[in-house]
């Protein structure tokens, strides 16, 4: 099957991002984020596609951005948070190779209070966050071949478990 050589599939804060330009670096691959796409293709940030045009618009884009870089990416590939919830997504993931990053509440909250805005996450990011795992754990779990935790490990380490869990490690 050809497409991407690792998919990072995760809530958001788990490091898709962060660890996928890694990770790419490592395999001497490119990285790409269907998160960035969007916003390369809409010229908005996700925040105010959300705002002005609302979720489900933003999840249609979200749909195609998915479809084209599963088609026309080798490298590694990082999935926006919830791009899991569609159906016709999960089926296109089928026999990939899927990586669910996994951490657990506080440390979620820890990280997404650092950086850019989720607009998921404005209100009660705590109590957002432990509703939304709860929607979407089974999701991240039926699509992913492995789960890496990122809990205490730097990027880095995480790096390093998903080339260990998936075996791509040069000899
Ligand atoms: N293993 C880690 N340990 C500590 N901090 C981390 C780790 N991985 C990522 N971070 C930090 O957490 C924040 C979120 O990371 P990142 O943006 O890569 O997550 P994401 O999964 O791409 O989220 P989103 O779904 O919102 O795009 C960043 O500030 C990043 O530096
Ligand atoms: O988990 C989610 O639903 C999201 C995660 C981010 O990657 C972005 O795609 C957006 O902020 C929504
Ligand atoms: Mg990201």
């Amino acid at each position: 099957m050809t497409g991407p050589a690792v998919i990072l599939v995760g809530p958001m804060g788990a490091g898709k991002t962060t660890v996928g330009r890694l990770l790419a670096e490592r395999l001497d691959t490119g990285f790409r984020d269907t998160d960035a796409d969007i916003v390369a293709a809409t010229g908005k940030e996700i925040s105010a596609i959300f705002i002005d045009d609302g979720e489900p618009h933003f999840r249609e884009l979200e749909r195609r951005a998915v479809r084209e870089a599963v088609a026309g990416h080798t490298g590694v590939l990082a999935l926006g948070g919830g791009a899991v919830m569609d159906e016709g997504t999960r089926a296109l993931l089928a026999g990939r190779p899927v990586v669910f990053l996994e951490m657990g509440v506080a440390e979620a909250v820890r990280r997404t209070g650092l950086d850019a805005p989720r607009p998921l996450l404005a209100v009660n990011p705590r109590q957002a966050w432990r509703e939304l795992m709860e929607r979407r754990r089974p999701f991240y779990t039926e699509v992913a071949r492995t789960v890496v935790s990122t809990e205490g490990r730097t990027p880095e380490e995480v790096a390093d478990a998903i080339l260990d869990a998936l075996e791509l490690r040069k000899a």
